[in-house]
């Protein structure tokens, strides 16, 4: 069974196609990057595979759950870092990850372990205490990842992890993930930065234009041929392919 199952998905807002007969298969243990220029309806399918939105059309499956019809069930399971979200401004970080403990039904000790684990991975400690409203963006970030993690889901959907991140927590951000996945755990991760996906991505999936266009393992690409050639040669292809862009963006 993949952990996670797209079949001929498609979701409209209005007149806007957000995502258009869009099928995609993730195996157990993947580190898969969904990649895409702004607009290109990576984060529709980020919504709908968390059960946030219920598509038009298709099916989806996470770990044999459909999200559409049972979306409680699946968000009970998976960890979830949205795009742009900060911890309650009210509370502190410490505070945070005793309620996501509490949500998800955490043994106090083990809560208090993790709290001090992600603490130290991320460098946060002197923080914990702070209320998030007086945290950077950047420490807000440390800390809605950790709590995306915090109890180590077998599929975790996170969008721009790295965003407002300096490149020395960067790093450690990127060895936890390949570690993550080194453990078994399934990622999708939703990003437009190539670079990022390249180094990350055991798999990567370019969607363009409310599509698939492209599917590549980047550790078997041809010598000389970058992620970002491959990227550029189909968001090209697309631009000339009856798609306007004024729909996407
Ligand atoms: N709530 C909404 N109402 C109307 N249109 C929407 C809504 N959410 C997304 N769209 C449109 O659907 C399309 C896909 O958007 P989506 O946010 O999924 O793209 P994305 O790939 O995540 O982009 P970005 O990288 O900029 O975050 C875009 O054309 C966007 O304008």
């Amino acid at each position: 069974m993949p952990a996670i199952e797209i079949e001929s998905l498609g979701k409209l807002y209005g007149d806007v196609t957000a995502i258009s007969d869009l099928s995609l298969s993730i195996a157990d243990g993947e580190l898969f990057g969904l990649l895409g220029p702004n607009g290109a309806g990576k984060t529709t399918t980020m919504e709908i595979l968390t059960g946030q939105i219920v598509p038009e059309s298709g099916r989806v499956a996470v770990l044999d759950v459909d999200p559409t019809t049972r979306p409680t069930a699946v968000r009970e399971t998976v960890g979830i870092l949205p795009e742009k979200e900060s911890p309650p401004s009210f509370m502190t970080p410490r505070e945070y990850f005793d309620f996501v403990g509490a949500v998800r039904g955490m043994p106090d000790e083990t809560v208090t372990e993790r709290t001090e684990s992600w603490a130290e991975r991320l460098g946060f400690r002197a923080k914990l205490d702070t209320l998030s409203s007086d945290l950077s963006r950047g420490q807000q970030q440390k800390v809605m990842i950790a709590a995306a993690f915090f109890h180590e889901p077998a599929v975790v959907f996170i969008d721009e992890p790295l965003a407002n991140l300096d490149p020395i927590v960067q790093e450690r951000v990127k060895r936890f993930l390949l570690s993550y996945q080194a453990a078994g755990n399934t990622i999708v991760v939703t990003t437009h930065d190539v670079d990022v996906a390249a180094e990350l991505c055991s798999r990567v999936g370019i969607m363009y234009g409310s599509d698939l266009v492209a599917d590549v393992r980047p550790s078997e690409l041809d010598a000389g041929v970058s992620l970002l050639d491959v990227f550029l040669d189909h968001v090209d292809a697309s631009v000339d392919d009856d798609k306007p862009l004024a729909s996407h963006e």
